[in-house]
């Protein structure tokens, strides 16, 4: 988080990419497939947010950091994966409980309509 940035949301996910040449999900990051912490990030003096997901784990690896755009489709594919497409890849992730999947999306939602 920057020093002007505050944080609209946080929940654990797992950070999925499309593989489109192989049409497959991957888990976002090296390494073993671990939980994230993922926060929707809100800058006020350019109104602008991003979403940055660190694994839980000692390296605490970034493997999302990603620009919240203005008109972008939250797509809530099921209760407990939701995605969405940025310039370049389609991102996916995955909550384990639907409470942190709502908690997440509302935080998202929040963000799309300030924008
Ligand atoms: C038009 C478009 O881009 N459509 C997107 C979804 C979407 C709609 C609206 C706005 C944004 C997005 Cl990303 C779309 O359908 N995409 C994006 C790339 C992959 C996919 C295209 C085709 C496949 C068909 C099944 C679905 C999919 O991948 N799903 C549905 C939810 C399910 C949940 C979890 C992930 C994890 C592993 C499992 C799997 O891949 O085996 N999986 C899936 O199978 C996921 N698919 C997709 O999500």
């Amino acid at each position: 988080q920057g020093p002007s940035e505050t944080v609209v949301c946080a929940t654990r996910a797992t950070v999925m990419l499309y593989d489109d040449a192989n049409k497959k999900w991957v888990t976002a990051g090296s390494g073993p497939q671990v939980v994230s912490w993922v926060q929707i990030y809100h800058n006020p003096g350019t109104n602008t947010f991003r979403v940055v997901g660190r694994k839980m784990q000692s390296d605490q690896q970034v493997v999302i950091n990603c620009a919240v755009m203005k008109g972008m489709k939250y797509n809530q594919a099921t209760p407990n994966f939701h995605q969405w497409r940025d310039a370049r890849q389609v991102w996916g992730l995955n909550f384990s409980t639907k409470e942190d999947a709502n908690q997440f999306a509302s935080g998202m939602l929040l963000a799309l309509d300030q924008l």
